[in-house]
């Protein structure tokens, strides 16, 4: 056995980048195959510059409700501060471009400290030991890999009939090209990315239709929480076509139009298709290398990232386990750890926090309400409304709970808040869900007063002494 291990990693999203950071720490010899750029889809497109827009969002958001807490315009022939703000497209998407690009830098140069070579081209797998990278112009070199991993992402579905052309019909990574804000913005889809963008661009003031293909946004949510959206998106003025299925998309002269199944037409100027993703796995020899997909097409993975063939490993997206950036960046590492003969405990998907970043945000983890609701899980739940909090009627929050779950002795197995900044709100319950704490350890903790937080230990103080599994309780 040679005393250096190869490691070549296909992909240099957080599961390819994170991967080879760890791998490089154990002492392998790393190479990187990436198409489009380090940081991937999630840090060029995807993430961050959707997080970023969303923070421009948030502030116009503030802007919009600082009138209620006694703020007017100096000028009295303006009716609302909001008046005096528009959105400069260009300036704001070439700024959202640039962070992005920034951080793909960044993290380029931590992996040139690091020692780790990349290689920008097209990877493919060569049977299990070998992978041909191929460069833009065309110079192929087959690279010796004792270990691979695959960490190639997906990209956006489209939809037959309304393929994106990039200036009208879009996906979401074209949005950051666009040099007006849309008069009207049809978005397709209320998965996360359809509500995210729906919010966002009403936000910023722009009209806006979602096209939902169910009875409430976020299908996949906590019920709950899913309806604090669609009734806050609805309060706000915008439009929301529930059970509707989008079949097609035309230009018209200086618009679009999207055609219903049922056959409606919807009249926009822009439609943005947020209809979902397909995983990146054509021409990576992976059957030649034997290589089982899953029935969604995904690559199949254990906890520790092994696939079916000896010592190739895949993470993130590709695998279909939890679409997340932090979870890509686990697997990823969990591989290296495996694969390098390092302590590694399986991914547990109870552990993994997760946030929709709508106004305002959905932050969740551990177990569901409907697990406890269907008795896959035995436990009691706790939900709290915001709005007797004294920090939330400070700021004038008007929506928004939490809830807690635990175990029928106690100990914390999940939660929901919906507020803003409700992505840093769940760190203490994924904590606790993670280091099994007790809903009377998180009661016991001080939380400080006035703060959001309070509501979270209060909460948990609710649930204090109740044995048995009692069910339900609000
Ligand atoms: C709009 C949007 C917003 C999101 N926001 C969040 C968020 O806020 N938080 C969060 O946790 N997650 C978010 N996600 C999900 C997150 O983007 C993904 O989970 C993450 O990108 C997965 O990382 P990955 O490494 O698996 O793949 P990717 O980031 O997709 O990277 C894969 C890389 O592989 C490269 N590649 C593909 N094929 C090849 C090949 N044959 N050879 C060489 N290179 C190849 C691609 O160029 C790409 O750079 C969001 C997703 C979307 C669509
Ligand atoms: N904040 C975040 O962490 C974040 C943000 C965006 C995406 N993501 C990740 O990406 C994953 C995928 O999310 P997504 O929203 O891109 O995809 P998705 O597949 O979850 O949602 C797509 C939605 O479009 C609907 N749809 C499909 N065809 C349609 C049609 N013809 N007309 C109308 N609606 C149609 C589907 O029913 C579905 O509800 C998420 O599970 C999430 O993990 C995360």
């Amino acid at each position: 056995m040679r005393d250096v291990t190869n490691v070549v990693i296909i992909g240099g999203g957080p599961g390819g980048y994170e991967a080879a950071l760890v791998a490089a720490h154990l002492g392998g010899n790393v190479t990187i195959v990436e198409e489009a750029g380090v940081g991937g889809s999630a840090v060029l497109t995807d993430v961050v510059p959707s997080k970023g827009l969303i923070a421009v969002a948030d502030v116009m958001t503030r802007i919009r409700k600082a009138t209620k807490l006694g703020l007017v315009p100096a000028d009295a022939s303006r009716t609302s501060l909001l008046d005096g703000v528009r959105v400069d497209a260009v300036a704001m998407n070439e700024r959202l471009l640039k962070l992005a690009a920034q951080q793909s830098a960044d993290i380029q140069a931590r992996l040139n400290e690091e020692g780790i070579r990349t290689i920008r081209g097209k990877g493919r797998l060569d049977g299990t030991e070998h992978v041909i990278a191929i460069t833009p112009d065309g110079v192929e070199e087959r690279l010796s890999a004792d270990i691979t991993l695959v960490a190639t992402g997906t990209r956006p579905r489209d939809l037959a009939d309304a393929r994106p052309d990039g200036e009208r019909i879009l996906n979401w990574k074209q949005m950051y090209n666009l040099a007006e804000m849309p008069r009207k913005l049809i978005v397709v889809g209320s998965g996360v990315t359809g509500a995210e963008f729906a919010s966002a661009y009403h936000a910023l003031r722009c009209e806006v239709v979602l096209v939902s293909s169910r009875r409430m946004v976020l299908p996949s949510q906590d019920s709950d929480a899913a309806r604090v959206i669609q009734d806050v998106f609805e309060a706000r003025g915008m439009e929301i076509l529930s059970q509707a299925r989008a079949i097609a998309a035309r230009r018209t002269e200086d618009g679009v139009i999207v055609t219903l199944e049922d056959g409606r037409e919807v009249e926009g100027s822009h439609v943005l298709m947020a209809v979902g993703s397909i995983p990146n796995t054509e021409d990576l020899g992976l059957e030649e290398a034997g290589i089982e997909l899953t029935p969604s097409g995904h690559i199949q993975v254990d906890g520790v990232s092994r696939t079916s063939a000896r010592g190739v490993y895949a993470a993130g997206d590709v695998t279909g386990v939890y679409p997340l950036a932090s979870v890509a960046a686990m697997q990823g590492r969990n591989a290296m750890y495996h694969s390098l003969g390092d302590a590694v405990a399986p991914l547990n998907p109870r552990h993994i926090s997760a946030n929709v970043f709508t106004s305002p945000e959905i932050a969740t983890v551990g177990v569901t309400q409907d697990q406890l609701d269907s008795d896959l899980v035995r436990g009691r739940a706790i939900m709290m409304q915001l709005h007797s909090n004294a920090r939330a009627k400070m700021q004038d929050l008007n929506h928004g709970f939490v809830k807690v779950f635990c175990s029928p002795s106690g100990v914390i197995i999940g939660g929901v808040v919906v507020a803003p900044g409700a992505s840093e709100l769940i760190h203490s319950l994924a904590l606790a869900v993670r280091r099994r704490l007790t809903v009377d350890h998180m009661a016991q903790a001080f939380t400080v007063y006035p703060s959001l937080s309070g509501t979270v230990a209060e909460a948990a103080r609710r649930l204090h002494g109740h044995g048995g599994d009692e069910g339900i309780s609000y």
